[in-house]
């Protein structure tokens, strides 16, 4: 038999493994984590969205470390805890109403069973189906300025449901609240003039706030 005819063996590849739960982080079990360097907890948590910023910054033709470096230690990650009980007159209101996300991206836990979440794209609403153990990954409104209008920051919303609770879980990665927000000038030029005005996260978060209060969006607040 030619040995690269043997599928089925006792044969071992020629290399180690590390096979671990990453995300979600109440699966992980930290008893089979490396407790050396001390950095790789931290590292391994963060990779996910660093994975993500990389191959997002290449689609722009952007050194790849060109969102990931934006992220410097007062760089904030917010996680929401979001549970919407049943409601008995689902026609009536939202789980949450239409938004964009403030952040530069947006990971989404969302619930394994129940629906509910939906996009909107070009006036008609679509729902996002459930993908057990799949994370959503969603451009926020940052995203949308700094890549000059590249990428869109969706508008979503989230129906309720009249037999059955949800959760879900939202991590928002934010810049620097201090930190200045506006279009690369790598991706400006005068085929793709400036689309967004200048402002700081800090500013953008207050602007969302009100604009989600009065059901308007955020984002056209800062349209040029
Ligand atoms: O519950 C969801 O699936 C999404 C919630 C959401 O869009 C948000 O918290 O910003
Ligand atoms: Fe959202």
């Amino acid at each position: 038999m030619k040995s690269g005819s043997k599928v089925m063996g006792t044969t071992l590849d020629w290399c180690d493994r590390l096979y671990i739960i990453v995300e979600p982080e109440n699966r992980r079990i930290y008893s089979l984590w490396p407790t050396q360097p001390p950095s790789f907890r931290d590292i391994l948590s963060e990779y996910t969205v660093n994975l993500f910023l990389q191959n997002l910054a290449k689609l722009l033709d952007l050194h790849e470390g060109h969102f990931v470096n934006m992220f410097d230690e007062n760089a904030l990650t917010y996680a929401r805890l979001n549970y919407y009980p049943n409601c008995p007159k689902p026609d009536h209101v939202f789980g949450m109403k239409p938004h964009t996300d403030a952040s530069v991206i947006t990971i989404v836990f969302v619930d394994d069973n129940v629906s509910g979440l939906q996009l909107q794209k070009d006036g008609v609403w679509y729902n996002v189906p459930i993908v057990p153990n799949a994370l959503l990954v969603n451009m926020g409104d940052v995203m949308e300025i700094m890549s000059n209008g590249f990428f869109k920051s969706p508008i979503h919303r989230v129906v309720t449901n009249a037999e059955k609770e949800r959760l879900s879980l939202v991590m928002f990665y934010t810049l620097n609240p201090e930190k200045e927000i506006e279009p690369l000038p790598e991706l400006v030029d005068e085929k793709r003039p400036r689309r967004y005005m200048k402002t700081t996260t800090n500013d953008y978060t207050a602007k969302l706030f009100e604009t989600f209060a009065r059901g308007t969006l955020a984002i056209d607040t800062v349209k040029i």
